[in-house]
Formats: structure tokens, C-alpha cells, sequence
């Protein structure tokens, strides 16, 4: 159980206000999809729960464990357990897909191991079995500049796998794939829930979060406004986070 309480986040000195006491708590094999009008603070949240950035205010627990009392970003020994996906996930691009799945991301593997590349053997392993998993045995060798999106995108979660993140906090993983691509990612996510009761929160068009998650949050100017199970949203929900 992950339990957010009166997260506040602003930036330019604490002028500008980007969320406001946003209140919730959440559940092992949840996938949440994030919706709401740009600006309204979608990519701020999910970077705010992947611990990579500072809370100004507010409490962050996980089973019970303080992670953040009164703002600021956690420990290490937090964000290693969270994967931040970006759009366009940050790979290696002249290393290989199985590299890039080896040497993690920046917050998930030290600094040391993501330059030297350095590895242990039964690494190795895990990291071609989870490749196998989600498909990509056949690019394991292939440098992560010539993969497609979708399959970048794979990389990255199987990166994230491999370094033990329990919680995945997905940043609008779909934009610019093909249906098909879209489809096989947003299907893998689901299934990671479902299977190895991992936590995604990702910032979605509502038509997929409506599809794929089995809840729903609603943000408007930096608040929490909807937060329902994941079905089809209704005229006014729809019109209380102004997506009409
Ligand atoms: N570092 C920053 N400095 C100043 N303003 C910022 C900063 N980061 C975010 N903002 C502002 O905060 C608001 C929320 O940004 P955020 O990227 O979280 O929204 P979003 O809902 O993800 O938007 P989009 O859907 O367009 O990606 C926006 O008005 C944005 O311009």
C-alpha cells in the first residue's frame, strides 16, 4: 500500500503552485491512468511518486515505511525501487538493447556501473529472460538506436524490471506509436500488474486509460479531481477536468 498525503509541489521558488494537497493512497497490481488538460500537472505527479523530484510538503509512505515526512525526495534506497519512464525513454543509444537492460537507469544503478557498463554474469541472465518475456530475444544484440518506439519502450520497462522497481511511473508511453505498438506496451504494463502485482501509474489519453487501467485519476491545475475505477468517464467527470 503506497499512501500519498497533502502532496504540494511548486518550482520557481515556491511562486508557482503545480499540485495542491493532492491526497491518495494505492495498491500492488493497480495500473492508474493519469488524464487531464496539458499543464495541468501530469508529468509533475508522476515524477513527484518516482521520487525524482522534491516535494515541497506532504507525506509519502509505503507499507508503512516513511519515505518522505514534510517534503523532500527520499532516499536512495526508495528510488531504486521506482522507474520513471519518459516519452522517449533515455537508452544508450550505441549500446545494445541488452546493455542498455544491464546498466539501468539514471536513480535505479550507480553512477559507477552506468558508465563503466560493468556487469555480473547472472545478470546476464536475468536480463535475456526478461527480454524473452516481452519479446525482444531477437533485439537483445541490436543497438538501442535502431529499435523502434515501441520497442524502446519495452527496453525501458524490462530496464526497469531487472533493477527491481516495484513501481513504474509511465510519462505518456505511447505517444507517437503505431496502434499496434500502443497496444503491445500499454498490454504489457497491464500484465505486469496483474501477474507480478507491480504498481504503473501513467499519464495517458483518456480514451486508453479508459481502456487499458483499472482506475482512473482526474487532474486539473494541479489538483486531484476524479479518482475512479477504470471504465468510461462521463459527460461531468469529463467537464470537471475540462477534457470536453
Ligand atoms: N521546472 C518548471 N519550471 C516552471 N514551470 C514548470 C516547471 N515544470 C513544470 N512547470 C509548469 O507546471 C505546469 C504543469 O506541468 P506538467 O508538465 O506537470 O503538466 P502536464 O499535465 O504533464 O502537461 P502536458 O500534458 O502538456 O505534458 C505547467 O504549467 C508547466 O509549464
Amino acid at each position: 500500500m503506497i499512501n500519498v498525503n497533502r502532496l504540494n509541489k511548486s518550482v520557481d521558488g515556491r511562486k508557482k503552485q503545480i499540485l495542491r494537497e493532492v491526497s491518495t493512497r494505492f495498491e500492488q497490481g493497480e495500473m492508474i491512468g493519469v488524464v487531464g488538460p496539458s499543464g495541468s500537472g501530469k508529468s509533475t505527479l508522476l515524477r513527484c511518486l518516482a521520487l525524482r523530484e522534491k516535494w515541497d510538503g506532504g507525506e509519502y509512505t509505503w507499507d508503512g515505511e516513511t519515505v518522505i515526512a514534510g517534503g523532500g525526495t527520499g532516499s536512495q534506497k526508495y528510488r531504486s525501487r521506482c522507474a520513471y519512464l519518459e516519452q522517449n525513454p533515455s537508452l544508450y543509444p550505441e549500446r545494445t538493447a541488452l546493455k542498455n537492460v544491464l546498466i539501468g537507469q539514471v536513480g535505479q544503478t550507480p553512477l559507477i556501473r552506468r558508465i563503466t557498463g560493468m556487469v555480473r554474469s547472472d545478470d546476464y541472465m536475468g536480463a535475456m529472460d526478461e527480454l524473452e518475456k516481452f519479446g525482444l530475444l531477437d533485439k537483445a544484440h541490436v543497438k538501442a538506436g535502431k529499435l523502434s518506439g515501441g520497442e524502446r519502450q519495452r527496453v525501458a520497462i524490462c530496464r526497469a524490471l531487472v533493477h527491481g522497481a516495484g513501481f513504474i511511473a509511465a510519462d505518456e508511453p505511447v505517444v507517437g506509436l503505431d496502434p499496434q505498438s500502443a497496444e503491445r506496451v500499454l498490454t504489457t504494463l497491464r500484465t505486469l500488474c496483474a501477474e507480478q502485482g507491480k504498481i504503473v501509474v501513467a499519464a495517458l489519453p483518456m480514451e486508453l486509460a479508459e481502456r487499458y487501467c483499472s482506475r482512473i485519476w482526474g487532474l486539473y491545475e494541479g489538483e486531484l479531481k476524479l479518482d475512479i475505477s477504470g471504465r468510461r468517464l462521463t459527460g461531468e467527470e469529463k467537464r470537471s477536468i475540462e477534457l470536453v
